[in-house]
């Protein structure tokens, strides 16, 4: 079997094992931003996973393990790199609007080039510091992979956020010392373990919101 075929097979395999049901379209944009990851990061450095198998698991598997917790509509994905998660989620979840940010030229320059190449309508990207943006419309649901503590996720993102937003933060370790220092009226709401294939370390997904009054 041939590399492609091998990759195909795993991402596949990978896909029915958590449940996640990919038409054709989608495993192929799905495999199409794995082989840019490939062809880029040779280049422009965008990750140090550079094993193509470990990048199903480590980056789209992962990516996707969140899945179950993201609600239709509009997304700011926080801290994205090479559009992780936002770029499997907005290929899974046509329901999705995805706002990736990432303050690296090189990294924004990979995502607007895999936007073109796989026509995702659903998914802009902006080279920008998160705390520096300002939108029109507030965000209602946040998201950042290996961006930031707890703390400064929120405390740098609380300008773009609505008042009843979520920020959804994946976390590899429980991060409890993190937890401790949550910016002041804000909670963790809700707490998932997350379960990706042939990864053995723990998980996270921790749903902060901000606490209401009264
Ligand atoms: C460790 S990488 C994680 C990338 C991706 N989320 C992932 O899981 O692979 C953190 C990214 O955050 C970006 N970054 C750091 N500070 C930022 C800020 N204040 N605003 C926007 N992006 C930032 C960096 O350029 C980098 O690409």
């Amino acid at each position: 079997m041939n590399t492609d075929a091998k990759l195909e097979q795993l991402l596949r395999s990978g896909l029915k094992e958590m449940q996640i049901d990919a038409s054709e379209l989608q495993l192929s944009q799905l495999l199409s931003y794995l082989q840019l990851l490939i062809k880029w990061n040779k280049a422009y450095n965008l990750t140090a996973v550079r094993d193509p198998i470990e990048m199903i698991y480590r980056h789209l598997l992962d990516s996707l393990s969140i899945l179950p917790y993201v609600q239709a509509g509009e997304l700011t994905d926080v801290g994205s790199g090479a559009g992780l998660p936002g770029i499997p989620l907005a290929i899974m979840k046509p329901d999705l609007q995805v706002l990736s940010l990432d303050s690296n030229g090189k990294k924004t320059r990979f995502q607007f080039q895999v936007k073109a190449t796989l026509n995702l309508t659903n998914f802009d990207v902006q080279q920008v510091r998160a705390e520096a943006l300002q939108l029109s419309t507030r965000s209602k649901q946040l998201v950042s992979r290996a961006f930031a503590s707890l703390k400064d996720f929120v405390n740098l993102t609380k300008p773009l956020a609505a008042k009843d937003a979520r920020w959804l933060a994946m976390k590899g370790l429980y991060p409890e010392d993190e937890l401790a220092e949550l910016p002041e009226g804000y909670i963790c709401e809700q707490e998932h373990l997350l379960q990706v294939p042939r990864e053995e370390g723990q998980r996270h997904l921790l749903v902060l919101v901000k606490q209401m009054k009264g």
